[in-house]
């Protein structure tokens, strides 16, 4: 091997000495040959080696001045890390054994690694029942509560198949056979007080169970956690509206449910934590188990059950995590309007002068990705409350769909998507773990779920005035609703309770017809009273605060699905910007035949033609079918309103019915 350079010499067979110290160093006096000049560590042990790498967590109680609220500062670690466990003991109890599991801190493998050592801190605190009847009160189950997002990475990592580190740095994992929610599955109670208040029959998304049934699935659920090795608590909050705040458990079986949780759901600090107490509401997450089909009202082996009397929901047979997410938003849904404050299914966000605009539309329609907007401050991206203060985000995190996202039009989700994200059911590079946002192999439905805080203009705390704008998102694949119009408030109100989008179906399969789909409020699936109650309180809002209405069509444009195209994000962020800036409200407007709608006749940066869907249809004769055939099931969708008295006096209703579509 011989080299240009001519450094290196075989000839006289005799290697020279390797050169321990570096150039410069003085030899050891003695000779001894050391490998650096750190000092070493302090550890005998590799045991104490580990040891050394974790310090524990400085006491989080900060001695509160004053009177109010210190009962907890008052009381030593110890103490409340027992009443902690008490607390989280009385929620895996039964209903029938006389007292709750051991519960005891910390993750059960910890002990086992520790070898001859004495025993974790955390490890200190258990509760012991009285007396041991069966094999179930002889177990500890081992709580791992409110753990960071690096220790749930770990647990996941470690004990759930499917999870992994992305390239970018989130946690991608599946949510198992349930890649989306299951509604014909959730149930609520019905009992003296909910069979009064709640909206039930033809069109409700509240299918009845009874009381019992719902103990018995309780039941199953808390016994299948306390049979595993460890379950996960978070304790956490709902609303950022600090006078209606809601304190929420949620027992779990997967670090990824602790995590989707621990990034949708307020994080309470260190101290708010100390003070939490008895919970609210409580979420008992046995989504891997099933429910028993022999128990009465169950038709499949998913049940979604939630208990507004107990202040409770179960969850059984899926372990997609929307379910925790959407189950609570059905549970702000009633308790938020009987404190007069309207709870939606809408995005949010603030321009730098204040003004706020929501954007409500079903699924996919445009929410997260159209209140995601560099130019302005996020204050949510899926459920809001409208109370008499202005606007509050309900979670503390967002959950973008991201089929085809891209780091061109979506930046601020793409940069999102880091350590700390779950990212659920995509697909990635098995050896480079880049993640291919396109490919649908596992489901259409791919998702990411990251606290509000990673999206750079979040505005912190996720409050704000009252809205001057309030938009109605519809995803039209039949291509015929025009791509903004302006609307008055009669027709905001039938838009609202018509929450009219169309799904195209599989693609697989060339071309079919879309499918359109009307859900009240746009989201009957989590409303939990009459949609026509949340209406009236939307109408007396707008009109109170002098919000505009309007009407955006971020699907199909120059024909249906099959042969249109969706509209481009950049034309409808361009439509979005001249709501936010005036510029429509004030532009020149002409009607629509059939719908009625005011439609601008030019705006900065689109293409007038588009403005009017006419003008982008080749076949004219086809487009006048599709819009009167649309019309035709608005129509029919609206018979089921038509007798229902919105408001007090019932004045709205007339005009709500008269603005629907003309032919
Ligand atoms: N013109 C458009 N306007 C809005 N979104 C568009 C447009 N064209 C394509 N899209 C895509 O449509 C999807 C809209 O989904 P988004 O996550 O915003 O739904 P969402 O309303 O928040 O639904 P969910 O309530 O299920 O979270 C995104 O993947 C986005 O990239
Ligand atoms: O709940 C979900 O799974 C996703 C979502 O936001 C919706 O469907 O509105
Ligand atoms: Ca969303
Ligand atoms: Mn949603």
């Amino acid at each position: 091997m011989a080299s240009d350079s001519g450094n290196f010499s075989f000839d006289n067979g005799v290697l020279p000495k390797i050169q321990t110290n570096g150039a410069g160093t003085k030899k050891p006096a003695n000779g001894i040959c050391h490998d650096d000049s750190v000092p070493p560590v302090k550890a005998q042990t590799i045991h104490e080696l580990h040891s050394l790498q974790r310090k524990r967590s400085a006491p989080t109680t900060p001695v509160k001045e004053g009177s109010g609220g210190a009962v907890f500062a008052t009381i030593s670690e110890e103490e409340r890390q027992k009443l902690q466990l008490q607390s989280i003991s009385a929620s895996l109890a039964s209903l029938t054994r006389e007292t709750g599991p051991k519960v005891v801190r910390g993750d059960p493998a910890r002990k086992a690694e520790g070898g001859a050592q004495k025993p974790a801190p955390e490890h200190h605190h258990y509760i012991t029942p009285t007396i041991s009847v069966s094999d179930s009160a002889l177990k500890f189950t081992h709580v791992l509560y409110n753990l960071s997002p690096a220790e749930l990475y770990e647990q996941a990592i470690k004990y759930e198949k499917g999870s992994f580190i992305t390239a970018n740095g989130a946690l991608a994992t599946l949510s198992g056979a349930k890649t989306g929610r299951s509604p014909r599955d959730k149930r609520v109670v019905k009992d003296d007080v909910t069979s009064e208040d709640l909206w039930w029959g033809k069109g409700s998304p509240n299918i009845e169970m009874d009381e019992h049934t719902f103990l018995t699935n309780r039941e199953r659920a808390v016994d299948y956690l306390n049979s595993l090795d460890k379950v996960f608590v978070n304790d956490q909050f709902l609303n950022w509206d600090p006078e209606n705040r809601i304190k929420v458990r949620i027992i779990s079986a997967r670090a990824y449910h602790s995590l989707f949780m621990h990034n949708m759901c307020i994080r309470p600090t260190p101290e708010e934590l100390e003070d939490f107490g008895t919970p609210d509401f409580t979420i008992y997450n046995a989504g891997q188990f099933p429910c028993n089909r022999y128990t009465h009202y169950m038709t499949s082996s998913t049940s979604v059950d939630i208990n507004l009397a107990r202040r409770e929901m179960v969850i059984l047979g899926t372990q997609y995590a929307g379910e925790m997410k959407k189950g609570l938003f059905s549970v702000m849904h009633y308790l938020m309007p009987k404190r007069q404050i309207l709870s939606l299914h809408s995005g949010c966000n603030m321009g730098k002068d204040g003004d706020v605009a929501l954007f409500f539309g079903l699924s996919g329609t445009g929410k997260t990705t159209l209140s995601t907007d560099h130019n302005r401050l996020l204050i949510g991206d899926d459920e809001h409350c409208w109370s008499d203060n202005g606007v509050s985000n309900i979670e503390g995190g967002c959950y973008a769909k991201c089929i085809d996202l891209s780091q061109e039009k979506e930046p601020d989700i793409w940069n999102a998507i880091k350590f700390g994200t779950v990212l659920e059911n995509v697909v990635f590079e098995e050896h480079t773990r880049e993640v291919d946002y396109t490919d649908k192999s596992v489901t259409e439905n791919t998702r990411a779920a990251y606290p509000i805080e990673y999206i750079p203009n979040a505005k912190l705390p996720c409050v704000g005035p009252h809205p001057k704008n309030v938009i109605l998102l519809a995803c039209d694949a039949f291509g015929v609703l025009p791509p903004v119009s302006k609307l008055n408030l009669a027709q905001t109100m039938y838009h609202f309770i018509s929450g009219y989008t169309a799904l195209v179906a599989g693609t697989e399969d060339g071309i079919k017809e879309p499918q359109a789909t009307f859900s009240a409020c746009f989201g009957a699936a989590f409303i939990m009273l009459h949609p026509t109650k949340y209406a009236a309180m939307l109408a007396e809002k707008m009109q109170k605060y002098g919000a505009t209405g309007w009407l955006v069509n971020t699907g199909w444009s120059g024909g249906r699905y099959g042969v249109g195209n969706r509209i481009k994000l950049g034309y409808t962020r361009k439509i979005i910007d001249a709501i936010h800036s005036g510029e429509l409200l004030n532009a020149n407007y002409q009607k629509t035949e059939v719908f009625g709608l005011e439609i601008p006749t030019g705006l900065n940066g689109v293409p007038s033609e588009i403005l009017d869907p006419i003008n982008t249809w080749e076949d004219k004769t086809s487009y006048k079918e599709t819009l009167l055939k649309l019309a035709g099931l608005f129509k029919k969708n609206f018979e089921v309103f038509a007798n229902h008295k919105i408001g007090t006096d019932g004045s709205l209703t007339d005009e709500i019915l008269a603005v629907g579509p003309n032919f």
